[in-house]
């Protein structure tokens, strides 16, 4: 007998794998509302035009390919980390962020686990409920326990401000608190700038560790430093945190994995030795990233005016979210003859859409109306033309009634 038996099939992906499903549906009305990915009107993938820049001038340029260092190209980790806090801020100038690059938010994300599952044992990270779909997935993996904070509010289809303090503040003290930095996954609900305030005063009285994940800045508002906002209030109150970022979706850069995690410290020399364990655990895991996406990140933001044009398409991409979000909730309070208040979706922020409805009601949409969608119920409006609009809304009316 094989000694392969004990390997059983995995389950397929609760995000990823609704796409392999869109793959293999052949209904031509079939709309792709999983993962989170920007597409076009024409509900095409969007390979920025800044980057299709950016790469010919290295083509030009003729870089080679030698292996970057553990940590990264130095050119990225230095303007990621001036993006995320700003050039001038004082962690910056008084070098007490450690930032390797990372394979995207998730390799980054993961770095940090390791980083946690070796440097703080018995500590735990608190994420939200719900949270991204990966995240239990990359604890879990990392042998770093977790638990969740009370987030969504069904009943108000809106942020449950009062649970989520009160379990931060139930926590054991030192416990990592998970934070989505804007454009939260999957609700698209945000605290306000007064609440984050508050967020920040429990977590800094409980001697709680932050840990920012922003795969989203300047992609949710349109703005970077709106969306970096959260990052730089907790900066600003001199707390040691981490930050996990990605360029997947704020420069379409998604299968160039791509991303870094920053780790603020008290000091430069704790830096200096934060750093060097983050490369200790990043050796022998995948010895160093990839250098194209590095290189595409560091050329944009390097230079004014390519920077400049990558702002102004990522408020293109971002405005055609908001385009899109406002003709949903149009089609659905018009079609709609129910009453239902439908205004959670334009309070809603970024990608995604958190609907409500249940698995029953998101399979029918997929079974009944070729519209993917994770079971949680939340869409991905990158996925959404204003032309299907009318469609989409007519499946969730027929799905939630
Ligand atoms: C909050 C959050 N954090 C990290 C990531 C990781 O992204 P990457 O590794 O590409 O940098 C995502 C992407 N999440 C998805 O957009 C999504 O939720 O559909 C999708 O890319 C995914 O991987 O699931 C995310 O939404």
């Amino acid at each position: 007998p094989s000694r392969f038996e004990g390997i059983t099939m995995a389950p397929p992906d609760p995000i990823l794998g609704v796409s392999e499903a869109f793959k293999a549906d052949t209904n031509e009305l079939k709309l792709n509302l999983g993962v989170g990915a920007y597409r076009t009107e024409e509900l095409q993938p969007y390979v920025l035009n800044v980057v299709k820049k950016a790469e010919n001038l290295m083509l030009e340029r003729g870089d080679n390919k030698e292996y970057l260092p553990i940590e990264g190209l130095a050119a990225f980790n230095k303007a990621t980390a001036e993006l995320l806090f700003g050039a001038g801020h004082p962690v910056i100038k008084e070098q007490k962020v450690a930032t390797i690059q990372g394979l995207s938010g998730t390799g980054s994300l993961r770095l940090a686990a390791a980083l946690i599952e070796r440097y703080f044992p018995g500590a735990k990270v608190l994420i939200s409920a719900p949270t991204w779909g990966n995240h239990k997935n990359i604890f879990n993996d990392a042998k770093v326990p977790w638990s969740e904070y009370r987030y969504y509010d069904p009943k108000t289809i809106g942020l449950d401000f009062e649970g989520m303090i009160e379990d931060i503040k139930e926590a054991p003290e030192g416990s990592f608190i998970l934070l989505h930095g804007c454009a939260h996954n999957p609700t698209g609900i945000d605290p306000t700038p007064e609440q984050w305030v508050k967020i920040a005063d429990v977590v800094q009285e409980k001697n709680h560790i932050p840990f920012f994940d922003v795969a989203y800045q300047g992609f949710a508002s349109g703005s970077l430093d709106e969306d970096a906002a959260s990052v730089r209030l907790f900066a600003e109150r001199g707390m040691e945190f981490f930050v996990a970022q990605s360029y997947s979706k704020n420069l379409g850069l998604y299968a160039e994995r791509i991303g870094a995690i920053n780790v603020v410290c008290s000091s430069a020399d704790a830096a200096t030795r934060v750093k060097s364990q983050l490369k200790r655990i990043a050796r022998p895991m995948y010895s160093n990233p990839p250098v194209h996406g590095a290189r595409i990140v560091a050329n944009v933001l390097g230079d004014a005016t390519m920077f400049g044009e990558w702002k102004a398409e990522m408020e293109m991409m971002a405005g055609r979210i908001k385009t899109v979000r406002q003709r949903l909730y149009d089609s659905l309070v018009s079609k709609d003859k129910s009453g239902k208040d439908w205004s959670f979706i334009l309070k809603q922020i970024g990608m995604f859409s958190f609907t409500g409805l249940n698995k029953a009601q998101s399979d029918n949409m997929t079974n009944k109306w070729h519209v993917y969608m994770t079971k949680d119920g939340r869409i991905s409006l990158a996925g959404l033309s204003m032309a299907k609009c009318e469609y989409l809304a007519d499946a969730i009316i027929d799905s939630c009634h």
